[in-house]
C-alpha cells in the first residue's frame, strides 16, 4: 500500500518534518535521506526507488539541495523548503529545468524577530552571563560588574529591512531605541534613517541586527572593517545566516574586545559552532532555533501541505517571493 504513494524526498532533520509526516503519512512516502549516510542515489536504491520516480523534495537549510542532488532526480518538479531563506538550494538550476521553489511566507517572520530581541536583551543585560554567576553566587563571590547603559535610546541598525528587519524595527522602538538601517534599496515607506553603505550604517549604530538572506552580494556583509566601525561598545546580533558574518573576524574581534558581545543564532558551518565563543560571556549562541515554535511549526506544515497538494493535483502553487 504505501509504495503506492508518491514518494517524498526529505532533505533535513527528521525532527523538523516529524509534525507534518504524521499529518501526512497516508499521503506520501517519507524518504529520510539525511538520516542516510548513502550517497543519494544509492539511498534511493536501498528503498527501491527509482529517482524518476521522485518528484518533490522537502528539506530545510541543514541539508543542501545542490545541482547534482537535482539532476540526479529527472522528474523533479518541486522542492519545499521548511524555511524563509533558500540558500541551500541551487536556484539556478532550478530555473534552469522549471522546476518550482516554495519558501515560507509569514510564518515564522515573528518569531525570529522575538528572537533577535530577545538575543539583544540578553547579550546587552549579561542574562545568560549573569544565570551562570547567579547559580555559583555565594557570600564572598563580589556582584557581577554592571551592564553598562540602558537599552532605551540605543541606535539599532538593521540590516536587511524585509518582513522580519521590519518587525525587529517595530519591537525595538517600543524600546525607545533608534533604527537605522541598510537594504538593497531605500524604504519611502518608513522614516527610519537609510544607509546604502553598510560601514557608515555600523560607525553610526550601537547595535547591528541581521535580517538579510543570505547571497553572492550579502556573504561577509559584516566583515572586519565593519566590526571595526561598529567599535568596542557595539553589539551584534545574527538571524539571518552565519555566513552574513566573516566569523572567524568575529571570533578575533569578541576575544579581543573590539566589540562589546554578540547574540548568534545562525554559524558560518552549522552545526558546527566555533569552540573560542564557548568561553566568552559577552556571547549568547542559539542553535539556528529562532522559529521553533510549535505555533510556527503547525503554521509552516499547513503551508507545506497546500504546496504539496496543490503540486501533486496540478493546481496553482502558492509561491513566496524567493529571498
Ligand atoms: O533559517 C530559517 C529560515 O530561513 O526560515
Amino acid at each position: 500500500m504505501t509504495s503506492e504513494l508518491p514518494p517524498l524526498l526529505v532533505m533535513g532533520p527528521p525532527a523538523l518534518y516529524s509534525l507534518f509526516q504524521s499529518q501526512n503519512s497516508n499521503k506520501y512516502r517519507f524518504l529520510d535521506a539525511f538520516s542516510s549516510n548513502l550517497p543519494l542515489l544509492q539511498f534511493l536504491q536501498t528503498q527501491q526507488i527509482h529517482p524518476s520516480s521522485v518528484r518533490a523534495i522537502l528539506c530545510n537549510p541543514l541539508q543542501p539541495v545542490t545541482a547534482d542532488v537535482i539532476r540526479s532526480l529527472p522528474s523533479l518538479g518541486i522542492v519545499v523548503t521548511v524555511s524563509v531563506g533558500s540558500d541551500h538550494i541551487d536556484i539556478l538550476e532550478c530555473l534552469r529545468r522549471c522546476i518550482h521553489v516554495v519558501t515560507l511566507g509569514t510564518q515564522f517572520t515573528a518569531d525570529v524577530a522575538d528572537i533577535a530581541v530577545a538575543l539583544l536583551i540578553d547579550v546587552h543585560f549579561k542574562i545568560s552571563a549573569g544565570d551562570r554567576f547567579a547559580r555559583n553566587w555565594g557570600p564572598c563571590k563580589p556582584l557581577a560588574s554592571p551592564s553598562g547603559s540602558k537599552l532605551g535610546g540605543k541606535r539599532v541598525g538593521i540590516i536587511g529591512l524585509g518582513r522580519i528587519g521590519g518587525e525587529v524595527a517595530k519591537r525595538l522602538e517600543a524600546f525607545d531605541c533608534i533604527i537605522m538601517y541598510h537594504s538593497r534599496n531605500k524604504n519611502p515607506s518608513v522614516s527610519y534613517t537609510f544607509y546604502s553603505n553598510v560601514v557608515d550604517l555600523a560607525s553610526n549604530s550601537d547595535v547591528l541586527v541581521l535580517c538579510c538572506p543570505l547571497t553572492e552580494q550579502t556573504k561577509y556583509i559584516v566583515n572586519k572593517e565593519v566590526m571595526l566601525a561598529l567599535g568596542k561598545d557595539g553589539i551584534i546580533v545574527n538571524v539571518g545566516r552565519g555566513a552574513l558574518i566573516d566569523e572567524k573576524e568575529l571570533v578575533q574581534c569578541l576575544m579581543k574586545g573590539e566589540i562589546r558581545g554578540a547574540g548568534l543564532d545562525v554559524f558560518e558551518n552549522e552545526p558546527n559552532v566555533p569552540e573560542e565563543l564557548f568561553a566568552l560571556d559577552n556571547v549568547v549562541l542559539s542553535p539556528h532555533a529562532a522559529a521553533y515554535t510549535l505555533d510556527c511549526f503547525m503554521d509552516a506544515c499547513e503551508h507545506v501541505a497546500k504546496s504539496l497538494d496543490a503540486f501533486f493535483s496540478s493546481k496553482p502553487l502558492i509561491i513566496s517571493p524567493i529571498t
